[in-house]
């Protein structure tokens, strides 16, 4: 499906980063970061907690659905925290109502979205407008800036140069996405027939790529194809899911290149051996020869979640069922 857009220009995005970045290092005291959404704006939050608890050596960071931040009210969300908050529609209410809470404490926020004049760019302090749908450019795109930005924060508190590999990562973005695409889409169209009267997926991941498992789980195959699914963390696999391995249980398992790729082949390993229906997309194969190798790891997780939207699309047009089609979500009150 195409999405006729208007958006942002890219030069005044980066003057949204910027002044996001200026901000974050003013406030001298930060000492934590809070990455917070709903669905798969959240799924977005969780390839940048593992980012920082994996490089930061004082930065504190979690991840949380926003509900979730809002109803802890933890005391430590204060003026010393910088809360990331993405929404992009930017009317989520629990994540309006995050960016309202944290600002109640005195927090800093920086908000993401692809609307901004939404509620949640007007709730926030700071908002980094994406760009999204036909014309947009794949450096601009929301996972990507949250990205930037956090390799920005790690440069200024943690000293870890960074930004300039991930930057020039993303500067890329606009040639690996449409050939991860293209070399997916016959096996997608295979799959996807294959697939499409199956009742349940499970998708499986570890690391900075579990985010895309989750989002593809929740999103792609719950809420847009009303089909059952779990996502299964790889090293979780052996302490219980594997009990429901068989020879025609169709999993997804990403294999992707951070440090928990020996827990993800692991989990492969068993999987192959013990059916017949597993998908292992392995982010070896997307091309990141010109990324620095350094941020490889934290950086395919947006090939995977280009790679693994080519998957959706193709089950959706073998189903019949568009991945527009929702039962319940904007459609009443809950
Ligand atoms: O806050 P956002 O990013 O607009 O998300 C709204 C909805 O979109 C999804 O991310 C995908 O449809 C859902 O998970 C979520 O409820």
């Amino acid at each position: 499906m195409t999405v006729a857009s208007t958006f942002v220009d890219s030069a005044t995005i980066e003057e949204q980063l910027a002044t996001a970045r200026a901000a974050i290092a003013d406030r001298e005291t930060v000492s934590r970061v809070v990455l917070t959404a709903c669905g798969g704006s959240f799924a977005n939050m969780q390839p940048n907690e593992y980012f920082l608890g994996n490089r930061a050596t004082t930065l504190e960071s979690v991840a949380l659905n926003a509900a979730e931040f809002t109803s802890r009210g933890s005391s430590r969300v204060d003026a010393d925290t910088v809360v990331i908050l993405c929404s992009h529609s930017g009317t989520t209410p629990e994540t309006v109502a995050a960016a309202a809470h944290a600002r109640s404490r005195g927090a800093l926020t920086v908000a993401f979205t692809f609307d901004p004049a939404s509620p949640l760019a007007q709730e926030a302090e700071y908002v980094i407008a994406y760009q999204h749908g036909d014309g947009k450019s794949e450096s601009y795109v929301g996972g990507a800036l949250i990205l930037r930005l956090v390799a920005a924060i790690l440069d200024e508190r943690e000293g870890a140069s960074l930004s300039p590999a991930i930057d020039a990562a993303v500067a890329q973005l606009p040639v690996l996405v449409p050939a991860a695409r293209a070399a997916h889409t016959e096996a997608a169209d295979a799959w996807a027939f294959q697939t499409r009267r199956e009742p349940l997926i499970y998708t499986m991941a570890a690391g900075s790529n579990y985010g895309t498992a989750y989002s593809f789980a929740i999103c792609l195959l719950q809420e847009m194809q009303w089909v059952h699914s779990a996502a299964i963390h790889a090293g979780e696999y052996f302490h219980g899911p594997f009990e429901v391995t068989d020879v025609d249980v169709p999993f997804i398992a990403l294999l992707g290149l951070d440090e928990t790729r020996p827990v993800e082949q692991r989990a492969v390993d068993f999987l192959t051996k013990h059916t017949d229906r597993a998908l292992v997309i392995d982010a070896k194969e997307f091309g990141l020869d010109g990324v620095a190798a350094e941020v490889q790891g934290v950086f395919a997780h947006l090939l995977f979640n280009v790679v693994l939207r080519t998957y959706a699309d193709a089950l959706a047009d073998h189903r019949g069922h568009p991945l527009s089609v929702r039962r319940y979500m904007w459609r009443m009150e809950y």
